[in-house]
């Protein structure tokens, strides 16, 4: 079995294509790094350890890859002979690959008749379904078609925190020892694979909610309020009184708004916030605060892990959100000089003012309460 995955950074080798592999699949990457494509081609293997008291160690074997900046049409061939396609690229890049998917699919409909999922593993609603939008542009009519008939784009949610890797060995990836891969089952055309640790459900939405605002909130939230308070790593925000009760705050604002909407039992949901706190404060992990915070816009767009449940909180629950609107505050004041989005955003303000900043990054209108609050916040 093939498995073709796109992104061979910390959450393809330390995340998914471990997973891949135990699951009997020989993983292709497919990258523009020459330097990681080029060991891993050499080496064949790399090893994964957990950032653990123990320090557990595995290698994950059977691996090769591809530049696809040097080599696309060998990514075209890999496509055709696949049992599986995912990526974990981030959201930005998924349009850059499309093409080469697009291209990749239409060789494999002139060579087999074998349908193929093709999965999208990043931390965004609708990833798989968002790529596909992508693919389905460069389609002509009778293609769609075709494409609707062989492959299917089913949606994921992915949880595993790597940090940036600063080992010697190049290829040798720390993650955290939780993880968890729950993939819509309802989207899956053909068998469903088997792959431990991968949980297919019904309906993905719940679960994705349910993970996007409460880790990738809580992340968040930590590394803008720790970045302004000049703490260098997650830890060390967490560390920090006044972030860890803004972070723990604003997860009761997220957890309140999600057991609301999906009757999530509030005990239960309330050890899920705790064990994501103990997550953040891993000694073992050191997640250096610009990695957690990196895309300042994407991460302020109106379907992202701060704005969307804050405009929930106003659909489901009364009052408002004041401790989200704190951390959307801390995340349009994020000025990192190396992170060109932060670049951006900083520009956007200083030309347009907070209020039309935030209506068109945030996706609100104005005169919205949200609006307003966060303002109020950043006064
Ligand atoms: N690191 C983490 O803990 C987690 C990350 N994610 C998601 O996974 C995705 C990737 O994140 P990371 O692995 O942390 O980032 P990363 O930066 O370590 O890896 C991304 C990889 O994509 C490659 N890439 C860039 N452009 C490409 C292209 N055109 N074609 C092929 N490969 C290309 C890069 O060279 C890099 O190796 C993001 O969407 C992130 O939100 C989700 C859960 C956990
Ligand atoms: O990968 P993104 O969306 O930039 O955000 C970083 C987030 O991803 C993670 O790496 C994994 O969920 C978290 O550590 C963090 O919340």
């Amino acid at each position: 079995m093939l498995a073709v995955h796109f992104g061979a950074g910390n959450i393809g080798r330390g995340f998914i294509g471990s997973l891949l592999s135990d699951a009997g699949y020989q993983v292709c990457f497919v990258d523009v790094n020459a330097e990681i494509v080029d060991l891993l081609n050499e080496k064949q293997e790399y090893r994964v350890v957990l950032a653990a008291e123990n320090s557990e160690e595995t290698t994950v074997r059977n691996v090769k890859a591809i530049n696809s900046l040097q080599n696309p049409e060998e990514v075209l061939e890999a496509i055709a002979a696949a049992d599986l396609v995912t990526t974990a690229v981030g959201p930005n890049i998924l349009g850059i690959i499309s093409e080469l998917i697009a291209n990749g699919l239409k060789k494999r409909t002139e060579r087999r008749n074998q349908p193929l999922n093709i999965i999208a593993c990043e931390n965004m609603i609708g990833g798989s379904s968002f790529l596909k939008e992508k693919v389905y542009e460069k389609l002509s009519d009778a293609e769609k078609k075709q494409f609707d008939q062989c492959f299917a784009f089913p949606n994921a949610a992915v949880d595993r925190i790597v940090p940036n890797q600063t080992n010697e060995d190049k290829l040798m990836v720390s993650v955290e020892p939780f993880y968890e891969w729950v993939v819509d089952r309802s989207k899956i055309i053909g068998e469903v694979p088997t792959i431990e640790g991968v949980t297919f459900v019904e309906d993905l939405t719940p679960f994705i909610e349910r993970k996007l605002f409460t880790v990738n909130t809580g992340h968040a939230i930590a590394a803008y309020a720790g970045y302004q308070a000049g703490l260098e790593t997650i830890k060390d925000a967490m560390e920090d009184p006044d972030v860890l009760r803004l972070v723990r705050a604003t997860l009761t604002e997220t957890g309140a708004v999600l057991v609301k909407k999906y009757n999530f039992d509030s005990t239960e949901h309330m050890n899920y916030v705790n064990k994501i706190v103990s997550r953040f404060t891993n000694p073992h992990i050191n997640d250096e605060i610009p990695r957690v915070a990196r895309g300042p816009i994407r991460k302020l767009g109106p379907n992202d892990r701060l704005i969307s449940p804050a405009k929930q909180y106003y659909q489901y629950l009364e009052g408002q959100p004041e401790n989200l609107a704190k951390g959307i505050a801390a995340a349009l004041r994020y000025d990192y000089p190396e992170d060109q989005e932060a670049i951006t955003l900083q520009s956007k303000v200083k030309e347009m003012g907070y209020e039309e900043t935030i209506c068109k990054v945030c996706g609100l209108q104005e005169g919205d309460p949200l609006v307003e609050l966060i303002i109020r916040e950043l006064n």
